[in-house]
This record gives C-alpha cells, sequence and structure tokens, in this order.
C-alpha cells in the first residue's frame, strides 16, 4: 500500500486554489511505491511498439519501446494522488478535477443491511485501489482503460440517500438532514433522474482515468444495487491556463469565487458535521445537494455583455464586483451609481446568493459542467451539475434557494432539472471502510 497523506482540510485544499495549477495541493501527493498500473503495463510487455506517450498539455512524455520497460516519470498531471483515508472523504475540498460523474444507484429488491455493508466495504476497497493509480481489480479482470495512466487525483465519494436507511433498517439513524428538500417554484424536476439510495461522486483530471473509475464502482455493485441515474461532467483541465484560476462555467462566467475557504475560522463548522449532532456516525461528513441545472444558453447568449453582468453583479472577464476592484473584492451592495441605482441590482444573482443576505447560510460549490449534446429543437442540452456541500442543509442550499427563487435575475435563464440531497460519512480510517460507523453500529 502506498502511505497516503491525511486528506484533512486545509487553505491549500481550497477547491478554487489548486484549479490549473501545476503543484500538487495538500491532500495529494505523487504517486510513489507500489504495483502501479503503469508497473503493470510494463511488465506485462504491453507497452506499444511506437512508444507511449504518458501526460497531458504541455508535458507529454514520450516512452519509446527501445527503453527497458522501467516506467518513465508520469507527466504532472497524472502523478498527482489525493489520500483515500483521513478525516473527511475525498471530493469536497479536493482540487475540482477536470472530469467528474456522478452515479446514483438503488439497492437491489433482494439487498438489505448485510448486503450494503459488504458493497461499502468492496466500493471503500477499490476506491483506495483507484486513487493510488493501481488496477481495480485483480489483474485480467480490470478493464485495461487506465492501465498506462497514474492517479491523476481521482477522488471517490459515496453519499447515503434518505432511502437508504428505510432499505437498510436504519430509519432511527438517519439525520434531520436527509429530510426532503421544499419544492421551489421554478423546479421541473425529473424523479427519474434525481434522489437515489446510494450516490457516488468521481473526479479525475484524466478522461480515461475517470471513466475507468466509473465503471469499475459500476462493475463492483453486482447485483447489489442498480443504477438509478448517472451524470457526467467536467471542469477546466490542469495547465489549460497560464495562471491558476478560478474555473468559468458554461455561460462564461468566472464562478467559485466567494465559496468559504478551508482558511475561514468557521469553514469546518459551515461545511462539516461536527460532533453532537446527534448522529455520531456523521462525524466529519458533510450534505451534499446534487442539481442538475440546464442553462437556456442561446437566451443568454443573446444577452448583451451589460446586461449579463447585471444579472450576476460581477464583471464577466474576471469576475470583479460591478462596483469595482479585482475577483476577490469584496460586493459593496449598497453603492449606488448617479442614477440613484444600486449598482449591484436588487436581483443581482450574486446579492442574492451572497451570505450576509441570508442570515450567514453558506455552502462550499464544486459543481462540473455537463453537455448532453443538442437537443431536437437545436438547443445544447448543457449546463450545470452544481453540486454544494454543508454541515446542515436547513443552513446552507435550502435558504439560499428560496431567495434565489422568488427573485433572482439568473433565474430565467436557467431550469433546475434534477436533484438530490445525500449524507455524506466523514472520510474512512486506516482498515475502515466508509459508513462502516453507521453500518456496524
Ligand atoms: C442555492 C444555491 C445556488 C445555486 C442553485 C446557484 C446556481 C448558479 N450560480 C451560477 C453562477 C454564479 N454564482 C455565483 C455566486 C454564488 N452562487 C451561490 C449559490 C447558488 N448558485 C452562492 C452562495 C454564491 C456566492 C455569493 C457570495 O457569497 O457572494 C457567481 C459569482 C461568483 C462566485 O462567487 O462564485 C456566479 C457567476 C450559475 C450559472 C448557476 C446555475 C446554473
Ligand atoms: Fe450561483
Amino acid at each position: 500500500m502506498n502511505p497516503v497523506a491525511a486528506n484533512a482540510s486545509t487553505p491549500s485544499s481550497d477547491p478554487e486554489a489548486g484549479q490549473g495549477s501545476q503543484a500538487p495541493a495538500s491532500g495529494q501527493r505523487a504517486a510513489g511505491d507500489g504495483p502501479s498500473r503503469r508497473r503493470l503495463l510494463a511488465t506485462a510487455g504491453a507497452v506499444g511498439a511506437a512508444g507511449l506517450t504518458v501526460g497531458a498539455a504541455g508535458g507529454a512524455l514520450a516512452h519509446s519501446a527501445t527503453d527497458d520497460h522501467a516506467p518513465t516519470a508520469l507527466s504532472t498531471v497524472g502523478s498527482r494522488e489525493v489520500a483515500f483515508h483521513g478525516k473527511h472523504q475525498p471530493g469536497i475540498t479536493t482540487p475540482m478535477q477536470a472530469h467528474g460523474h456522478l452515479i446514483a444507484f438503488d439497492l437491489a429488491p433482494s439487498a438489505g443491511r448485510k448486503e450494503a455493508t459488504a458493497l461499502m466495504r468492496r466500493w471503500s476497497a477499490l476506491a483506495g485501489e483507484l486513487m493510488a493509480g493501481r488496477t481495480a481489480e485483480h489483474a485480467g479482470a480490470d478493464t485495461g482503460v487506465a492501465l498506462d495512466a497514474g492517479p491523476s487525483s481521482t477522488t471517490v465519494t459515496f453519499g447515503f440517500g434518505r432511502t437508504f436507511f428505510d432499505r437498510t433498517g436504519l430509519v432511527a439513524r438517519r439525520p434531520e438532514g436527509l429530510d426532503p428538500l421544499p419544492a421551489f417554484s421554478a423546479d421541473q424536476l425529473d424523479a427519474q433522474r434525481s434522489h437515489g439510495d446510494l450516490w457516488v461522486q468521481i473526479g479525475a483530471d484524466d478522461a480515461l482515468v475517470a471513466f475507468h473509475a466509473l465503471r469499475a464502482v459500476q462493475r463492483a455493485a453486482g447485483k447489489t444495487a442498480r443504477v438509478r441515474w448517472q451524470m457526467n461532467g467536467f471542469n477546466r483541465s490542469p495547465g489549460a491556463t497560464e495562471q491558476p484560476m478560478t474555473t468559468r462555467n458554461l455561460m462564461g462566467q468566472v464562478d467559485g469565487t466567494n465559496n468559504p475557504k478551508p482558511s475561514d475560522q468557521d469553514f469546518d463548522q459551515r461545511i462539516f458535521v461536527a460532533a453532537g449532532s446527534g448522529q455520531e456516525w456523521l462525524t466529519g461528513g458533510s450534505f451534499a445537494v446534487v442539481r442538475r441545472i440546464r442553462m437556456l444558453l442561446d437566451d443568454w447568449e443573446a444577452l448583451s455583455l451589460n446586461h449579463q453582468e447585471a444579472v450576476i453583479g460581477r464583471r464577466k472577464s474576471d469576475g470583479a464586483p460591478l462596483t469595482g476592484g479585482e475577483e476577490t473584492t469584496e460586493l459593496a451592495l449598497d453603492e449606488r451609481g448617479t442614477d440613484g441605482k444600486l449598482v449591484i441590482r436588487e436581483n443581482a444573482h450574486a446579492r442574492i446568493s451572497a451570505p450576509e443576505q441570508n442570515g450567514g447560510a453558506a455552502m462550499l460549490r464544486r459543481p462540473f459542467s455537463y453537455h448532453d449534446g443538442i437537443g431536437p429543437d437545436g438547443t445544447p442540452d448543457a449546463g450545470l451539475l452544481f453540486i454544494c456541500w454543508q454541515a446542515d442543509p436547513l443552513r446552507g442550499f435550502v435558504p439560499v434557494q428560496r431567495k434565489l427563487d422568488r427573485g433572482d435575475a439568473l433565474s430565467e435563464f436557467i431550469r433546475h432539472e434534477a436533484s438530490g440531497l445525500y449524507a455524506v460519512p466523514g472520510g474512512a480510517r486506516e482498515g475502515e471502510y466508509v459508513g462502516q460507523r453507521l453500518l456496524e453500529s
């Protein structure tokens, strides 16, 4: 086993901070010893005669078949490894990866607590292997899709939906935070693509590595759980920009600026469930709200730049508030222009969603963009797989979405199409599997 660094939240594990960064963030390490996928490949003599190119943009390394089959150094992107074990599960404060897969499962009718326990044990062992860049299954059974790549910042994160507790006879242990989200007036939710007993979030900086992990998780579910829905997303690739910067969404906006930072004094309290919550198994865990939000891009792109900026309250070019300064300058919410009107409009998205307008309600947004092709009407089925993390959805997502639902200028250009709410247990300690403290107590 590779020795893995603690996956604790630290300033440099801020999802924004590492976006596009060349240096591994905290909780990440360069791939080390152990039977890596690449060594297996080399010993199997599977390197093609034309040589193998390992790497990502700007850092490709050629591995010639004339070499002695010793693995060459991985590119920076491929070599990054996130720790599986830690206080919190990976994939929450981990820098946003370039590729993401979300997959929800329902337990099979014949499966109960015993089968769910065996599944979480199996999935946790698998997640540790995938995150370390090792083959997912015994040699020969692995699909081979990621054979020549390193860990590539893979993370696998597990959550339990409300119905998981009914199915496993654990209703008494269900946290209040899993009470159903209220209906919002603008919801157009597809039940088939919402909810689920179990939810898995996969992220990686390489598309093949991410797909490999997704497929391995699905295969490992076996007959215990069947897929309810699955969604694919993406973000900017590390190294694509000159400087590490906050990512943009498909409307072109800099998105993620005012996220809580792990260095904030109250970060842990806002994002992670503290001891004494009444559900000790959830200590160090969090709640994930997942919304598939379609963007009505034809309508959005028809707006002038001024209008687009007024909808958000920030400049499109660099994300700075319309009241001036740079991206990280605070919004001057009371400032009025020469016309006497508020510079950041009453209905601007950034105003309405700001914690100071919502009794301090805050969440950590860690989304992926998605594009599922062009619909029959010629419009892109594209938008945001909005994922936000909080210690309590009633002090995070719910009050903010209630307010946005009533008067957000952005509402006209988006449509909430699917929804999920999951309790995400704390990280597994060495020798433990995710959810053990719930399932074995
Ligand atoms: C209920 C929570 C939120 C939903 C749903 C949501 C959807 C959504 N947001 C953008 C684009 C931006 N959002 C920005 C800021 C922002 N958004 C939320 C919450 C939700 N957004 C919060 C809490 C904040 C931070 C507010 C603050 O503290 O100032 C921004 C501005 C830049 C930033 O801070 O990230 C943009 C841009 C889209 C496109 C979208 C749905 C598709
Ligand atoms: Fe937002």
